[in-house]
């Protein structure tokens, strides 16, 4: 059984259909990115997996569960559409993700704030935009889900810093999780992702192995996300 997996998947908001007819898989120890032009429906197709977003039409399963109560302990989500007050200090935040989260482990996110050279007494409105999206990073990748759904994780973020959250991915990444990733800067998860998921205008434009689309197309991730989305 894939570890997610959307059948006929549509959702639509109001008359503007986000997302039609999504049909794809993926399993356990995969990374998959997720591409598509802006208002493609990659976040309304994350927010959906998180379960934040739960009227549609077609099935979503999450290790064989539709996603709601179920699954939200399987599945660690990191979007701007979920945020804590800015007014929490860091310390706060790491609090509330220790009480609320059964699977969190404080120690691994301390250790990410060091490496990102956060300190735990700041509030999260004075950090700067890119230290904002590390701490919440920081949080995501410090519980221990199955399904880790992550929105645009690295924007705003200079390219030394892009690296380091990659190589932070890569060290939390275990062969039982699942991470799906959205961004616009496809060139930085090149050697990173396992499969590629390109949505245009709501419909599953091209799914597969990345290396498979690599060589069945002659280029590379970027590439062919210029192609797809022409
Ligand atoms: N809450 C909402 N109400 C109405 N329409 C919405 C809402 N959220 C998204 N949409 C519309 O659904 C479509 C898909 O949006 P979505 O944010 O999922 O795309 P995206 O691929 O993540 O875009 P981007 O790359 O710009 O972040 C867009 O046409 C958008 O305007």
């Amino acid at each position: 059984m894939p570890l997610v997996e959307c059948r006929n998947l549509t959702k639509a908001y109001g008359k503007k259909t986000a997302l039609a007819d999504v049909n794809f898989s993926a399993d356990a120890g995969q990374v998959v990115g997720l591409f598509g032009p802006n208002a493609s429906g990659k976040s309304t197709l994350m927010a959906l997996l998180a379960g934040i977003i739960n009227d549609y039409k077609g099935e979503i399963l999450i290790a064989g569960q539709a996603p709601g109560k179920a699954t939200k302990d399987l599945v660690a989500y990191q979007s701007d559409l979920v945020r804590l007050p800015d007014y929490y200090s860091l310390k706060e935040g790491l609090d509330l993700y220790d009480n609320f989260y059964p699977d969190f482990h404080r120690d691994r996110a301390e250790g990410f704030l060091r490496d990102f050279g956060l300190a735990e007494k700041d509030r999260i409105k004075r950090l700067s935009r890119g230290s904002q999206e590390k701490y919440f990073l920081s949080l995501t990748l410090a519980r221990q889900a199955q399904v880790y759904l992550l929105d645009e994780p690295m924007n705003g973020l200079d390219p030394r810093a892009r690296q380091d959250i990659l190589d932070q991915l890569i060290r939390v990444y275990t062969p039982e999780a699942l991470t799906i990733i959205t961004t616009h800067m496809i060139s930085d998860l090149e050697t990173l992702v396992d499969s590629a998921l390109y949505l245009k205008e709501g419909r599953v434009a091209l799914y597969g192995d990345a290396e498979d689309l690599r060589q069945a197309h002659g280029t590379g991730l970027k590439d062919l996300f210029m192609e797809v989305s022409q």
